[in-house]
Protein backbone atom coordinates (compact mmCIF):
# COMPACT_ATOMS: atom_id res chain seq x y z
CA UNK A 1 0.00 0.00 0.00
CA UNK A 2 1.47 3.40 -0.76
CA UNK A 3 2.29 5.60 2.33
CA UNK A 4 0.11 8.50 2.73
CA UNK A 5 1.35 11.90 2.42
CA UNK A 6 1.63 14.09 6.14
CA UNK A 7 -0.65 16.48 6.51
CA UNK A 8 0.35 20.15 6.34
CA UNK A 9 -1.69 22.07 8.79
CA UNK A 10 -1.60 26.18 9.02
CA UNK A 11 -2.53 28.25 12.06
CA UNK A 12 -2.94 31.31 11.87
CA UNK A 13 -4.56 34.20 13.09
CA UNK A 14 -4.60 37.92 14.09
CA UNK A 15 -1.23 38.86 16.10
CA UNK A 16 -1.51 38.57 20.19
CA UNK A 17 -4.68 36.08 19.87
CA UNK A 18 -2.22 32.88 21.35
CA UNK A 19 -0.45 31.53 18.19
CA UNK A 20 2.75 31.11 19.54
CA UNK A 21 1.55 29.98 23.16
CA UNK A 22 -0.69 27.50 21.93
CA UNK A 23 1.76 26.59 19.62
CA UNK A 24 4.62 26.03 22.14
CA UNK A 25 1.83 24.16 24.23
CA UNK A 26 0.64 21.94 21.82
CA UNK A 27 4.67 21.00 21.16
CA UNK A 28 5.40 20.09 24.73
CA UNK A 29 3.20 17.66 25.08
CA UNK A 30 5.06 14.14 24.51
CA UNK A 31 1.74 12.70 22.24
CA UNK A 32 2.15 15.23 19.57
CA UNK A 33 2.92 14.07 16.46
CA UNK A 34 3.62 16.65 14.30
CA UNK A 35 6.87 18.52 13.12
CA UNK A 36 7.20 21.99 13.75
CA UNK A 37 8.53 24.21 10.77
CA UNK A 38 10.97 26.46 12.05
CA UNK A 39 10.44 30.03 9.82
CA UNK A 40 12.88 32.27 8.66
CA UNK A 41 13.02 36.14 9.55
CA UNK A 42 14.86 39.09 9.49
CA UNK A 43 13.67 40.49 12.44
CA UNK A 44 16.86 40.28 15.24
CA UNK A 45 16.41 37.55 17.78
CA UNK A 46 14.42 38.57 21.26
CA UNK A 47 16.10 38.13 24.55
CA UNK A 48 16.14 34.21 24.98
CA UNK A 49 15.34 33.16 21.70
CA UNK A 50 17.61 30.44 19.78
CA UNK A 51 19.07 30.40 16.03
CA UNK A 52 17.76 27.33 14.65
CA UNK A 53 14.98 26.76 17.49
CA UNK A 54 12.96 29.78 17.86
CA UNK A 55 13.68 30.69 13.67
CA UNK A 56 16.35 31.13 11.66
CA UNK A 57 17.57 34.41 11.69
CA UNK A 58 18.46 36.12 8.46
CA UNK A 59 20.28 39.49 7.15
CA UNK A 60 17.89 40.42 4.60
CA UNK A 61 19.99 40.43 1.79
CA UNK A 62 20.07 36.29 2.63
CA UNK A 63 16.23 36.12 3.00
CA UNK A 64 15.96 37.78 -0.59
CA UNK A 65 18.77 35.74 -1.72
CA UNK A 66 16.21 32.39 -0.27
CA UNK A 67 12.91 34.05 -2.17
CA UNK A 68 14.80 34.27 -5.50
CA UNK A 69 16.05 31.07 -5.36
CA UNK A 70 12.61 30.00 -4.59
CA UNK A 71 13.19 28.38 -1.38
CA UNK A 72 10.43 29.56 0.45
CA UNK A 73 6.86 27.81 0.15
CA UNK A 74 5.79 30.93 1.33
CA UNK A 75 6.50 34.43 2.80
CA UNK A 76 5.47 37.74 3.60
CA UNK A 77 6.66 41.28 5.37
CA UNK A 78 5.23 41.66 8.42
CA UNK A 79 5.75 45.11 10.93
CA UNK A 80 9.05 45.98 9.06
CA UNK A 81 10.53 42.17 8.78
CA UNK A 82 10.37 39.37 6.46
CA UNK A 83 9.10 35.91 7.96
CA UNK A 84 8.84 32.62 5.47
CA UNK A 85 8.47 29.15 5.36
CA UNK A 86 11.66 26.78 4.30
CA UNK A 87 10.00 25.09 1.63
CA UNK A 88 12.53 21.55 1.59
CA UNK A 89 11.18 20.98 5.20
CA UNK A 90 7.97 21.07 4.53
CA UNK A 91 8.47 18.58 1.51
CA UNK A 92 10.80 16.24 2.72
CA UNK A 93 8.44 15.62 5.65
CA UNK A 94 5.13 15.84 4.16
CA UNK A 95 6.97 13.07 1.66
CA UNK A 96 8.30 10.85 4.57
CA UNK A 97 4.28 10.52 5.53
CA UNK A 98 4.79 13.11 8.53
CA UNK A 99 2.22 15.95 9.35
CA UNK A 100 3.69 19.32 9.46
CA UNK A 101 2.35 22.45 11.62
CA UNK A 102 3.19 25.92 10.44
CA UNK A 103 2.46 28.87 12.52
CA UNK A 104 2.42 31.72 10.57
CA UNK A 105 0.52 35.27 9.80
CA UNK A 106 -2.65 35.37 7.67
CA UNK A 107 -0.99 36.86 4.31
CA UNK A 108 1.63 33.80 4.25
CA UNK A 109 -1.82 31.66 5.23
CA UNK A 110 -3.28 32.51 1.39
CA UNK A 111 -0.43 32.23 -0.19
CA UNK A 112 -0.05 28.35 1.01
CA UNK A 113 -3.90 28.31 0.05
CA UNK A 114 -3.07 28.92 -3.47
CA UNK A 115 -0.01 26.70 -3.53
CA UNK A 116 -1.22 23.88 -1.55
CA UNK A 117 -5.10 23.47 -1.43
CA UNK A 118 -5.06 20.39 0.58
CA UNK A 119 -3.67 22.03 3.68
CA UNK A 120 -5.49 22.06 6.91
CA UNK A 121 -6.32 25.87 7.67
CA UNK A 122 -7.07 26.41 11.21
CA UNK A 123 -7.77 29.97 12.47
CA UNK A 124 -7.01 31.21 16.08
CA UNK A 125 -9.47 33.58 17.31
CA UNK A 126 -9.72 35.65 20.03
CA UNK A 127 -12.53 35.64 22.59
CA UNK A 128 -13.53 38.88 21.83
CA UNK A 129 -11.30 42.81 20.09
CA UNK A 130 -11.02 43.50 23.61
CA UNK A 131 -9.91 40.25 24.75
CA UNK A 132 -7.19 40.30 22.17
CA UNK A 133 -5.86 43.93 22.81
CA UNK A 134 -5.59 43.01 26.59
CA UNK A 135 -3.14 40.03 25.25
CA UNK A 136 -1.34 42.84 22.75
CA UNK A 137 -0.64 45.24 26.08
CA UNK A 138 -0.41 42.68 28.20
CA UNK A 139 2.53 40.77 26.66
CA UNK A 140 4.33 44.04 26.76
CA UNK A 141 6.85 44.00 24.03
CA UNK A 142 5.39 46.39 21.62
CA UNK A 143 4.51 50.19 22.36
CA UNK A 144 1.10 51.93 22.22
CA UNK A 145 1.76 52.88 18.38
CA UNK A 146 2.23 49.35 17.41
CA UNK A 147 -0.93 47.70 19.59
CA UNK A 148 -2.88 50.49 17.80
CA UNK A 149 -1.80 49.51 14.21
CA UNK A 150 -1.61 45.67 15.49
CA UNK A 151 -5.39 46.52 16.33
CA UNK A 152 -6.03 47.94 13.57
CA UNK A 153 -4.73 44.88 11.32
CA UNK A 154 -6.51 42.27 13.69
CA UNK A 155 -9.66 43.75 12.39
CA UNK A 156 -9.03 42.98 8.59
CA UNK A 157 -7.17 39.62 9.80
CA UNK A 158 -10.46 38.43 11.37
CA UNK A 159 -12.56 39.30 8.27
CA UNK A 160 -10.38 36.23 6.56
CA UNK A 161 -11.74 33.73 9.32
CA UNK A 162 -14.28 32.52 6.60
CA UNK A 163 -11.71 31.35 4.63
CA UNK A 164 -10.28 28.39 7.13
CA UNK A 165 -11.33 24.82 7.40
CA UNK A 166 -11.84 25.74 11.17
CA UNK A 167 -12.06 28.74 13.55
CA UNK A 168 -10.60 27.35 16.92
CA UNK A 169 -11.09 30.04 19.71
CA UNK A 170 -8.78 30.68 21.94
CA UNK A 171 -10.22 30.97 25.31
CA UNK A 172 -7.65 29.29 27.37
CA UNK A 173 -5.09 27.68 25.51
CA UNK A 174 -5.25 23.77 27.04
CA UNK A 175 -8.69 24.14 25.43
CA UNK A 176 -7.20 25.64 22.32
CA UNK A 177 -5.16 22.53 21.87
CA UNK A 178 -7.78 19.94 22.47
CA UNK A 179 -9.47 21.24 19.64
CA UNK A 180 -6.78 21.77 17.47
CA UNK A 181 -5.57 18.05 18.13
CA UNK A 182 -9.27 16.33 17.34
CA UNK A 183 -9.60 18.50 14.09
CA UNK A 184 -6.29 16.83 13.10
CA UNK A 185 -7.25 13.65 13.94
CA UNK A 186 -10.79 13.98 11.96
CA UNK A 187 -9.00 15.12 9.00
CA UNK A 188 -7.12 12.05 9.14
CA UNK A 189 -9.77 10.10 9.72
CA UNK A 190 -12.00 12.01 6.56
CA UNK A 191 -8.89 11.70 4.13
CA UNK A 192 -8.41 8.07 4.50
CA UNK A 193 -12.42 6.99 4.22
CA UNK A 194 -11.84 9.69 1.00
CA UNK A 195 -8.98 7.62 -0.26
CA UNK A 196 -10.77 3.68 0.53
CA UNK A 197 -13.50 5.04 -1.52
CA UNK A 198 -11.13 6.28 -4.29
CA UNK A 199 -8.74 2.60 -4.40
CA UNK A 200 -12.09 0.86 -4.25
CA UNK A 201 -13.77 2.72 -7.27
CA UNK A 202 -10.45 2.06 -9.04
CA UNK A 203 -10.89 -1.43 -8.71
CA UNK A 204 -14.52 -1.11 -10.04
CA UNK A 205 -16.03 -2.56 -6.37
N1 LIG B 1 4.02 34.38 6.77
C1 LIG B 1 4.73 33.95 7.80
N2 LIG B 1 4.49 34.41 9.04
C2 LIG B 1 5.24 33.93 10.05
C3 LIG B 1 6.22 32.96 9.87
N3 LIG B 1 6.79 32.68 11.08
C4 LIG B 1 6.16 33.44 11.97
N4 LIG B 1 5.22 34.20 11.37
C5 LIG B 1 4.27 35.15 11.97
O1 LIG B 1 4.89 36.42 12.05
C6 LIG B 1 4.25 37.18 13.08
C7 LIG B 1 5.30 37.87 13.93
O2 LIG B 1 6.07 36.91 14.62
P1 LIG B 1 7.03 37.34 15.81
O3 LIG B 1 7.91 38.47 15.38
O4 LIG B 1 7.73 36.11 16.30
O5 LIG B 1 6.06 37.98 16.89
P2 LIG B 1 4.90 37.35 17.77
O6 LIG B 1 4.50 36.01 17.20
O7 LIG B 1 3.80 38.37 17.66
O8 LIG B 1 5.52 37.22 19.13
C8 LIG B 1 3.39 36.17 13.87
O9 LIG B 1 2.04 36.38 13.47
C9 LIG B 1 3.89 34.83 13.41
O10 LIG B 1 2.87 33.85 13.43
C10 LIG B 1 6.45 32.47 8.54
O11 LIG B 1 7.28 31.62 8.26
N5 LIG B 1 5.69 33.00 7.56
N1 LIG C 1 -5.85 31.60 26.12
C1 LIG C 1 -5.22 32.66 26.61
N2 LIG C 1 -5.71 33.33 27.65
C2 LIG C 1 -5.06 34.42 28.15
N3 LIG C 1 -3.92 34.94 27.66
C3 LIG C 1 -3.38 34.30 26.60
C4 LIG C 1 -3.99 33.14 26.01
N4 LIG C 1 -3.22 32.73 24.96
C5 LIG C 1 -2.18 33.60 24.91
N5 LIG C 1 -2.27 34.54 25.88
C6 LIG C 1 -1.36 35.68 26.13
O1 LIG C 1 -1.57 36.62 25.06
C7 LIG C 1 -0.35 37.25 24.70
C8 LIG C 1 -0.11 37.06 23.19
O2 LIG C 1 0.15 35.69 22.93
P1 LIG C 1 1.17 35.23 21.77
O3 LIG C 1 1.24 33.74 21.85
O4 LIG C 1 2.44 36.00 21.87
O5 LIG C 1 0.34 35.69 20.47
P2 LIG C 1 0.68 35.64 18.89
O6 LIG C 1 1.78 34.62 18.72
O7 LIG C 1 -0.60 35.23 18.23
O8 LIG C 1 1.09 37.03 18.51
C9 LIG C 1 0.75 36.63 25.56
O9 LIG C 1 1.01 37.49 26.65
C10 LIG C 1 0.13 35.32 26.04
O10 LIG C 1 0.63 34.91 27.29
Amino acid sequence: MRKERGLLIVLSGPSGVGKGTVRKELFSQPDTNYEYSISMTTRKAREGEVDGVDYFFKEKEAFEQLIEQEKLLEYAQYVGNYYGTPIDYVNETLDAGRDVFLEIEVQGASQIREKAPDGLFIFLAPPSLSELQSRLVGRGTETEDVIATRIEAANKELEMMNLYDYVVENDEVQLACDRINSIVVAEHCRRERVEKQYLAMLKGE
